[in-house]
């Protein structure tokens, strides 16, 4: 890769923007995140991922949303960096681990469809249900149905970490309107102090889940791999699903295996968009 090269690579419609640290000539602020990730002055994207360097782990990864914030982890981020890491040669093996700032996660590249896509599986690690480690500011140990009032609606909330915090909510039908309208308030509720990322879950089936997202920093995105492991994590604890689901999501659908210790694995495709450089008009937008 060339100086202030980037790479464009999407998990289910959920796309982001890959950089390494040692190639960007810029410093990546709010303001340079903000407009590289806006559709209309930038490239456009679910976010962006930063290869660093690892003292514990094979390689470092930094995360962040569109609106500048750091994530400590992304499911969707993760398997697109695993790709981008075997794709580039950064690492020539198909096994190695990953530092985020919500843990270290073990990666394995399954396969490598010859220019078609890459199935990529992520151990995400443990589900955490302890209300102060997600956090949140609920007083009862593990936040299981916990009734908040957001406007003129009642939700019965779930939460749950996967590095990052959750919330999920069983319903009976999804709307995407519903979700567009409530999640920023939920993501934004004072229970949550860093805010949090919301799915809205329809059980199909004890093997089949079906969601609807709207992520923290982000908004509402057609797919999300620590949202899936969240809404896995949490029917699961409620025994309604089997250890081996399907979720399903707007963009596509990944294959998320809990453990009987609440370890997560998450499977799925990540597919390149495209390579290219950043233009010195685009970065002078910024700097
Ligand atoms: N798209 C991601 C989640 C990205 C981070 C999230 N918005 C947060 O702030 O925690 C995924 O696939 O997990």
């Amino acid at each position: 890769m060339t100086i202030n090269s980037f790479v464009k690579t999407q998990g289910l419609g959920n796309e982001y923007i890959v950089l390494d640290e040692n190639n960007i000539t810029f410093p990546l602020t709010e303001k340079a995140i903000q407009t590289i990730c806006n559709v209309n002055f930038g490239i456009g994207s679910d976010g962006i991922l930063v290869k660093t360097h690892s003292k514990k782990a094979d390689i470092g990864l930094k995360i962040f949303n569109p609106d500048g914030s750091e994530a400590e982890k992304s499911g969707n981020g993760l398997r697109i960096f695993c790709k981008y890491v075997f794709d580039y040669k950064i690492l020539c093996k198909k096994q190695f681990t990953v530092e985020t700032k919500g843990g270290i996660v073990n990666a394995t590249i399954q396969e490598t469809h010859n220019n078609r896509a890459s199935i990529v599986t992520v151990d995400m690690g443990k589900a955490i249900f302890s209300s102060p480690l997600i956090p949140t500011l609920f007083e009862c140990q593990e936040v299981q149905d916990q009734n908040i009032q957001i406007e003129d609606k009642n939700f019965q909330v779930n939460c749950v970490s996967l590095g990052n915090p959750h919330c999920v909510i069983l319903k009976e039908n999804l709307d995407v309107d519903e979700i567009k309208k409530y999640g920023p308030l939920i993501e934004n509720y004072s229970k949550f102090p860093n805010r949090i990322n919301v799915q809205f879950a329809k059980i199909i089936d004890r093997k089949n889940v079906e969601i609807l997202i709207w992520e923290r920093g982000a908004g509402f995105t057609l797919a999300s791999g620590s949202s899936s492991c969240a809404v896995a994590s949490v029917l699961r604890k409620k025994g309604l699903i089997d250890h081996l689901v399907t979720i399903h999501m707007l963009g596509g659908y990944l294959t998320i295996e809990i453990s009987e210790e609440f370890n997560i694995r998450m499977t799925g495709e990540v597919k390149q968009i495209c390579d290219g450089t950043f233009h010195e008009e685009l970065i002078n937008s910024f700097v």
